[in-house]
């Protein structure tokens, strides 16, 4: 335990995404990397949805999908364990919402909001994007104890995009470590 952990364990939802190289296997390669990191479980994960790009259109098709984490360390600190796992995964920044071998976005952490000029939860754009709540949809629990279930289920309802999302495999995540976060 040190000062970027807690001794309480919370959930966290995170998104993925990809667009270029070997798509699923950077995914699946991603999630192994964080259910190995010391105080994180990688929990639920979502089917994987190939999606028409949003925003930059000029772009290969992205494969999309979510995951619930168990973990004791701070909201902070998962981020920045996701943004060195998109670093050692050959992640650059070229163009505004341009194509990237991976990406993860911290959406949602049970009970937690943040708004620093690093960390905004829950993430702003989340509930807008057919491509986060497809695959939200499939992990989040009715009973997910801060509200985040009527929220997707609502957004949902009147998203743009639906017709850009198709599934492409019902899952890459077979479990990890068997671990536990704390
Ligand atoms: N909830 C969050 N999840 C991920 N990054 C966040 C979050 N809130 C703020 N950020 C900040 O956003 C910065 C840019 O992230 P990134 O380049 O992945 O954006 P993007 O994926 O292109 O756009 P978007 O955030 O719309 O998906 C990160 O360095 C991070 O500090
Ligand atoms: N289909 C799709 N489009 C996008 C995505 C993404 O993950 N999937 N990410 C973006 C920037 O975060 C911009 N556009």
């Amino acid at each position: 335990m040190n000062n970027h952990s807690t001794s309480e364990e919370s959930e966290a939802y995170i998104a993925l995404g990809a667009n270029l190289g070997d798509r699923e296997g950077t995914l699946k390669e991603a999630l192994h990397r964080l259910d190995n990191h010391d105080g994180v479980q990688v929990v639920r994960s979502s089917g994987v949805y190939e999606t028409e790009p949003v925003g930059y259109l000029d772009q290969p098709q992205f494969l999309n999908m979510a995951a619930a984490l168990r973990t004791t360390l701070a909201p902070e600190m998962l981020l920045d364990v996701m943004l060195e796992i998109e670093n050692q995964l050959g992640r650059t920044r070229d163009i505004l919402n341009g194509p990237r071998t991976v990406d993860l976005d911290l959406l949602w952490v049970e009970g937690q909001t943040f708004d620093t000029p690093k960390l905004t939860l829950p993430h702003p754009r989340m509930l807008e994007r057919a491509f986060v709540l497809f695959p939200l949809n499939d992990i989040v629990p009715e009973q997910e104890p801060s509200g985040l279930r009527a929220r997707v289920t609502e957004a949902l309802q009147d998203v743009d995009g639906k017709e850009g999302i198709r599934l492409w495999t019902t899952s890459v995540w077979e479990g990890g470590s068997g671990h536990s976060v704390s």
